[in-house]
């Protein structure tokens, strides 16, 4: 049964649902279309019932209907429990989609971002393929190139070994040519060897000519030199047979008759006329000699420049062997150079090679590997690199090989050029050797024929003279027999006499023997004598001196000698115009003489030394006085003399020529040294200077200001403060002398100056010790170099202030010197020594106890004289001064050692 069911609930029910459905599928997304269609189905099946049914269901359908609403409200409820459940599952699965789905929104985007980037690499990738492929095509393209350039190499390589070949051959035609040259050389060498032979044996045959022309003689050969010989000595015996005629002609009168010497001198005279002629002839034969050696001069001048012309052409042909030379060094020089192309050329080959295998390893590595693209393409690059520089390399050799190709060409070409000209000279040479020696053959045949020409006239000449001359002799013999008989008579006198002079002989023999006897013993006699005599007279000398010595002791002990300076510079420009009025007497060593005024004035000293004299001379006269400081006199040596006259020179002396100080103290050494076996000495020795009367001590160790006082001790008068300086050799003296000059030059502004307005003393004390006795002596040396002594006037010193007071200065010392002196040998009781600091200091060396020598110094010209009167008027007063006798400063040991000990005490 079929129950039908209220047709409107139904439908509204299926409304509503349908509405509902229409709602949750709206919210679940669907369309209503989208229905079940078994649901449809089913709704149109009920429309289909309800209208089949609809009479006998009511009520009962209406319950069932009911219960059916029922179920269906509660299966709705179900339904809506279940379609809320669902619809919050769907919410939930919703939210889960939303979150599943922004989820996958998220890894969509990270997926398409990695897509993307998978894309961008993949484009990437594929750039790079890209890329890859176009290097991998330029890498190929390179290989094609690399590939090209090997062809290009193994052309070139082929180019250079044809080239080398070619070198190879260019070397062997140098050898060749070198060989040829060598052999051109000696055969030009032979051939120069066969023309100097050649050229000898034109000399060997022209010598003769030459020599024979050379002596003068009249031909070429020897036999015709021999006959001219001959011809010479004939004529010669002819003139000494003439002369003997002559002779016998003067002194044969004896056994002649006046009429046959009348006849004789005449002959004589005809003969002698004919040996002028003959003379005259020989003359001319000279002449015609020597026209002759005129020719061969000219001959040799010939000689001469083909043998000039000769070395010329050796000069030459040296020149070009040189030059051929350097073209063979320089072809060398270029197959070496081509030998070390080669050798880099192999080098290269074998690097390229190398070069070659390593990039076609690299080729198939790339072709192996697409990872290693980028390596292959860094290496391919650094090979193409290598390979634009092996191109270069190749380049530059390539240019090298052409220079070396041209230079090669040059030389061969040189070479070439080298070998014509030597063939070009070697022809000329030949050449002009041919025309030389054609010419030379020429000429020296004419010049044979010439000679030969010449020396057969004057051979016939010299033949026809002798035949004339024979003729002559005939006669002249005919003649001279009866002169012969005089001269056998005159031999026989001549016999006779020598005869007469043997006997003489034999008389005389014994007689001079015996002569010779006496004159020995008179020579002998004559020796004895001479030799007694000679004693005598170094007796006498002797004798002569021990008297001059004791009448100088008895004069006084001073000595003044003069020296007369030479002539300057200063005296005037040329020494030659430069008037002299001071001389020397040149048999009196004691004489100078002086002409002023038309007078001469002759002086009288000691000794005279001439300008020529020598420091050695001057050394000499004073050397026993200065020595006998070393026996305890006192010894004082002056120059005294104008400004200039020669003073310093003569005490000083120049460094090369020392003067009296240096030759003083060298000559008491070597005395110390003679003696030093019984003495024992020591020296010392003090430099000052007294300047405007203030006493400087010139080897001070400090120059005080203030000038050094003379004080009198036991021992004399000393100057206070001075010092004094052991010395004990020449050097050590001269040293001391070095330092004195310096501070005496630094203390003026004008040395010269200063040094001739001063007193330069240098004072030598030697004490001596003999060894045995103990006695010692003391003796004291003054050497005084004297400030220039002429007027104040003449000086221009009254101009100036300082030059007067110094001009005035030394007036006054050198008058106080003149003064003591003077008191001293007219015996007075008071010696002024204290008015002048110079005559103070010198108290115990001037007088009585001590020795002088004053040099007293001239200048020999005229604007000098006046001052050179008054020098030697004042030498001639000092010598006229008699000082009495010199006394030995000797003491006992004991008083000695006393004293000694009193000056050890004093001085500690
Ligand atoms: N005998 C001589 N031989 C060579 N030259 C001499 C001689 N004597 C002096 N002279 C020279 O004459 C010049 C003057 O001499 P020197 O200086 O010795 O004179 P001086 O008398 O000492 O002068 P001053 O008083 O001015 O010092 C110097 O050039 C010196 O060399």
């Amino acid at each position: 049964m079929a129950f039908r069911r209220p047709m409107v609930h139904r439908a509204d029910i299926a409304e509503k649902m349908a509405s509902r459905e229409d709602d949750w599928t709206a919210e679940l997304g669907f369309e209503s279309d989208e229905l079940d269609d078994d649901d449809k189905s089913s709704a149109e099946e009920s429309e289909d019932d309800d209208d089949d049914d609809k009479a006998g269901v009511n009520f009962v359908e209406y319950l069932a209907l009911q219960r059916s609403l029922k179920a269906t409200t509660e299966k709705k409820t179900e339904l809506h429990k279940a379609l809320q459940q669902t619809r919050a599952d769907l919410k939930r699965t919703r939210r889960q989609l939303d979150q599943s789905e922004q989820r996958n929104r998220m890894q969509r985007a990270i997926f398409e971002q990695a897509h993307a980037k998978k894309l961008l690499d993949k484009d990437n990738l594929i750039d790079n393929l890209k890329l890859s492929l176009e290097d991998l095509q330029a890498g190929a393209q390179q290989t094609e190139g690399l590939m090209k350039m090997v062809g290009q190499i193994t052309d070139l390589t082929n180019e250079k070994k044809e080239y080398f070949e070619k070198a190879e051959l260019l070397a062997a035609d140098l050898q060749l040519a070198k060989e040829e040259l060598s052999a051109l050389e000696s055969e030009h060498a032979e051939r120069m060897e066969e023309k100097d032979a050649e050229i000898k044996d034109l000399q060997d045959q022209f010598d003769p000519v030459k020599a024979a022309k050379a002596s003068g003689g009249a031909g070429p050969s020897a036999l015709d030199n021999e006959e001219i010989e001959q011809l010479r000595k004939e004529a010669q015996e002819l003139r000494s047979k003439l002369r003997d005629a002559e002779f016998q002609a003067k002194t044969g009168s004896a056994g002649v008759s006046s009429g046959d010497a009348a006849k004789f001198k005449s002959e004589i005279e005809a003969l002698q006329r004919k040996n002028d002629e003959l003379r005259e002839d020989l003359r001319t034969a000279k002449s015609q000699a020597a026209k002759l050696q005129a020719l061969s001069s000219s001959d040799a001048d010939k000689d001469q420049r083909l043998t000039e012309e000769l070395r010329q052409l050796q000069e030459e042909l040296s020149q070009e062997r040189t030059k051929l030379r350097e073209a063979v060094r320089r072809a060398d020089a270029t197959a070496e150079e081509l030998t070390t192309e080669k050798a880099t050329h192999e080098r290269l080959k074998t690097e390229f090679s190398d070069l070659k295998a390593s990039l076609d390893a690299q080729k198939a590595a790339l072709e192996a590997s697409g990872d290693s693209q980028k390596s292959a393409q860094a290496q391919l690059q650094s090979l193409s690199s290598e390979l634009a520089a092996e191109k270069s390399s190749h380049k530059a050799e390539k240019a090298a090989h052409a220079d070396t190709r041209t230079a090669l060409d040059t030389a061969k070409k040189q070479l070439a050029e080298v070998k014509d000209e030597i063939d070009r000279l070697k022809s000329d040479s030949d050449a002009q050797m041919r025309a030389e020696r054609d010419k030379f053959a020429d000429t020296l045949q004419n010049a044979k024929a010439a000679h030969a020409s010449e020396i057969a006239e004057l051979k016939q000449r010299a033949e026809d003279d002798m035949r004339d001359l024979k003729d002559r002799l005939g006669d002249v013999s005919k003649r001279v027999r009866p002169m012969a008989e005089a001269i056998s008579f005159l031999a026989k006198n001549y016999k006779a006499l020598s005869k007469e002079v043997r006997d003489l002989q034999g008389e005389i023999e014994p007689a001079v023997k015996q002569c010779k006897r006496d004159l020995l013993r008179t020579l002998a006699d004559v020796d004895k004598q001479y030799k007694e005599m000679l004693r005598k007279y170094r007796k006498e000398m002797a004798l002569r001196k021990k008297l001059h010595n004791q009448l100088v002791d008895l004069r006084g002990n001073i000595r003044v000698f003069g020296r007369v300076r030479p002539v300057i510079s200063e005296d005037g420009k040329d020494a030659s115009k430069v008037k002299i009025v001071v001389r020397t007497d040149q048999t009196d060593d004691q004489l100078i003489k002086v002409d002023r005024k038309g007078k001469t004035s002759t002086f009288e000293l000691d000794h005279v030394f001439s300008p020529e004299s020598k420091q050695e001379d001057v050394f000499e006269a004073a050397k026993d006085v200065i020595v006998s400081c070393i026996d305890g006199f006192n010894v004082c040596i002056f120059a005294y003399g104008q400004t200039g006259s020669g003073k310093t020179f003569t005490m000083d002396g120049p460094d090369a020529n020392p003067g009296l100080n240096r030759r003083a103290l060298q000559h008491l050494f070597d005395v110390i040294e003679d003696k030093k076996g019984d003495w024992s000495y020591e020296i010392e020795v003090s430099v000052l200077e007294i300047y405007n009367e203030t006493i400087v001590d010139l080897l001070a160790e400090k120059r005080s200001k203030k000038g050094l006082e003379v004080r009198h001790g036991k021992e004399g008068p000393y100057v206070e403060g001075l010092s004094t300086h052991v010395v004990s050799n020449a050097e050590e003296v001269r040293q001391y002398f070095l330092q004195a000059q310096k501070l005496r030059a630094t203390s003026s502004t004008d040395m010269n100056e200063h040094s001739s307005r001063s007193h330069a003393l240098l004072i030598v004390f030697v004490t001596g010790t003999n060894l045995s006795t103990g006695v010692t002596t003391r003796g004291k040396l003054n050497l005084i170099d004297l400030a220039g002594s002429e007027r104040v006037a003449k000086s221009g010193a009254l101009d100036n202030a300082a030059r007067f007071k110094e001009a005035t200065n030394i007036n006054k010392s050198l008058s106080c010197l003149g003064d003591v002196i003077h008191a001293l040998g007219s015996k007075q009781k008071h010696v002024p020594y204290r008015n002048s600091k110079l005559t103070h200091l010198l108290q115990d060396s001037l007088g009585g106890s001590a020795k002088t020598i004053m040099v007293v110094q001239v200048a020999p010209v005229v604007k000098n004289v006046d001052e050179s009167v008054n020098s030697l008027n004042f030498a001639s007063r000092v010598r006229a001064v008699e000082l009495g006798q010199a006394k030995k400063k000797t003491e006992s040991a004991e008083v000695a050692s006393l004293k000694k000990k009193l000056k050890e005490l004093q001085s500690s």
